[in-house]
């Protein structure tokens, strides 16, 4: 039996193996266990282990049985008390009789925690934590739906490819209640009626954390999509006018950004009485071939497949901007792989409690078992009262946390990130027609934001092709009204860099940051704009165009295939 020695030791990740709690499971080799039985085991005892590490504790367990250690005993006392079927183990194994042996006592001592937690049933405490929710409240203060802290709105996007605003409110959301303030929604039971209009993105709607929208046929249709606030800003940054011509979403699965380009543009044409599918192209690359498929299928959902190609399995850095097909690309959105350190649930995703060895029921005397082992046991992680656990378990989507692991694993990983980002953006910078570019992460760290803007925009090519920064006064008018700006340590500490003064201030405010966490809602992002001033232009280009007109600048950076790996789609949601 070697599933909870094996979970143990995943837990402990002893080799400082990077990546999310799946991909290290299923990439493991010669495991004995199920992959998926392994990853429910982890995942579960993760969820739970608040409580665990109370009941494992006052049960004093650790001090009698020298087989268990706090890890071990988590995993087991999760399926003895927790698990449909039990400890799954053969009777007589060793660590099966180790647990067994208190199972009163543990069993007891759950039921305390499960009262002092103010549940009553078993199965609404079960709802509790499933909901992700803390225990935090516990000693009776349990407040039923309604949560102490702000949580993170659902946000809602309307797609006005397929429906309106006005429409959604009269029909999805007709028994909603319009509120002044997105804390009243975000402070709001997740089955309250309330709502609030988005003060900075047209068409965006906030609903109560956790609202579940996701079997509503407004959803399923596509006349909703889940998208956080903050992944809204790029194409609404961006926001390419009908002489933008074609456009480029250079990263584009599962497609949240370019079928939000897709509402933008079809928006702009319809103001501006222009026809867009007839002469307007969205170019989506996405290099996974897997990924590309999920986009082809959400772009068909949301009503895009006459504005949108899929360039599925290709690679944006292999691409010839001067190649004929792309004489008349005048907008670029750039929103690529990073390290995702701006998801929210990512690195406060559930954290995993470990029960003290020192904590003894009091009632019990101190154990006088043998202390030799057969097994070696795992090492013990630091408990994760100091530390978060190094995996989050939020969304099957997003599964890589390449930031896991010593701080010069850290280091090297943000460098190799900053750098991929880097060739990206100057590749963007070398379509010949291009005018505007946005540039965006889920990153919190400088090195992926502030320094791959700064970075670019000193870039010998870029300043020949007269490229600059869109400045905050010049941004679309809930762009420029949003409040936080770039970090000033950040503009100011790039390596070798030259800003500061004027000059550093004005870059600061034209990038825009997003916090998670906060009142606004939203996760970590990041976003700049580029503009290229200047005659020329995509349609002038297009007439002039004859195949092979040579990218000006030429810093189509397709040598050197970039190592960078998918690390999840940026949106959480
Ligand atoms: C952060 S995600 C994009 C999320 C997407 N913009 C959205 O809003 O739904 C980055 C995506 O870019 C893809 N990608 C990374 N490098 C690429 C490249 N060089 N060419 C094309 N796609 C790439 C990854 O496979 C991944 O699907």
């Amino acid at each position: 039996m070697s599933l909870y020695y094996e979970a143990a030791a995943i837990l402990a990740n002893a080799d400082n193996t990077g990546g999310s709690l799946k991909s290290r499971i299923y990439g493991k080799k010669g495991l004995k266990s199920s992959p998926a039985h392994l990853y429910a085991l982890i995942s579960e005892t993760t969820k739970w282990s608040a409580v665990l590490k109370e009941v494992v504790e006052k049960s004093g367990i650790l001090k009698e049985e020298r087989k268990l250690t706090p890890l071990l005993a988590l995993l087991l006392s999760h399926d003895l008390l927790l698990a449909k079927g039990g400890v799954a183990a053969p009777k007589d194994h060793v660590l099966k009789q180790a647990i067994l042996r208190h199972k009163a006592r543990l069993s007891a001592e759950f039921t305390k925690a499960r009262l002092k937690a103010g549940f009553h049933t078993a199965e609404a405490f079960r709802e509790h934590i499933n909901a992700g929710s803390s225990i935090s409240n516990a000693s009776g203060e349990h407040d039923g739906d309604q949560t102490t802290e702000p949580e993170h709105p659902r946000w809602i996007r309307i797609n006005t490819i397929k429906t309106t605003l006005e429409t959604e409110l009269r029909t999805t959301f007709a028994d909603y209640q319009q509120m002044d303030s997105l804390a009243s929604v975000m402070r709001a039971p997740s089955t309250s009626r309330r709502l609030r209009l988005d003060a900075h993105i047209p068409d965006l709607i906030a609903l109560p954390p956790r609202a579940d929208l996701s079997k509503h046929r407004a959803y399923l249709n596509g006349n909703i999509i889940f998208q956080d606030k903050a992944s809204c800003f790029p194409a609404y940054l961006l926001s390419p006018s009908v002489d933008d011509c074609d456009v480029i979403d250079a990263c584009a699965a599962p497609g949240n950004k370019t079928t939000h380009l897709a509402a933008v543009i079809t928006a702009s044409a319809a103001s501006q009485e222009a026809q867009p599918s007839s002469h307007r192209r969205i170019l989506a690359f996405e290099r996974d071939k897997r990924r590309a498929i999920t986009l082809a299928k959400m772009i068909t959902l949301a009503g895009a497949d006459s504005l949108v190609t899929v360039k599925g399995g290709k690679d944006f850095l292999t691409v010839d901007p001067s190649a004929h097909d792309y004489c008349s690309v005048g907008a670029l959105l750039l929103d690529p792989s990073c390290s995702g350190s701006g998801i929210v649930g990512r690195d406060d995703g559930p954290t995993l409690h470990l029960p003290s060895t020192a904590a003894a029921n009091p009632c019990t005397a101190p154990s006088s078992r043998p202390k030799k082992r057969k097994r070696k046991a795992p090492p013990v992680p630091k408990a994760a009262d100091e530390t978060p656990a190094p995996f989050s378990t939020t969304d099957a989507e997003v599964e890589e946390n390449p930031l896991f692991g010593s701080s010069e694993n850290t280091k090297a990983r943000l460098e190799s990130l900053s750098s991929f980002q880097l060739k990206l953006l100057k590749h963007a910078m070398s379509f010949p027609a291009a005018r505007k570019i946005s540039y965006s992460t889920c990153s919190i760290h400088a090195e992926e934001n502030e320094h791959v803007v700064l970075s670019a925009l000193q870039h010998s090519a870029a300043v020949g092709l007269g490229w600059r920064i869109l400045r905050r006064e010049e941004q679309v008018d809930g762009m420029r009204r949003w409040p936080v700006r770039g970090d000033v340590q950040a503009v100011e500490a790039l390596p070798g860099g030259k800003w500061s003064g004027e000059l550093a201030e004005t870059v600061r405010e034209a990038c825009i940051r997003c916090e998670k966490g906060t009142g606004e809602g939203t996760m970590g992002f990041f976003v700049a704009g580029f503009v290229r001033d200047g005659e020329g232009g995509p349609p002038a280009v297009r007439e002039a165009a004859n195949g092979d007109q040579g990218a000006a600048g030429g810093t189509s950076n397709v040598e050197g295939e970039d190592e960078e790996e998918w690390e999840g789609f940026s949106d959480g949601g």
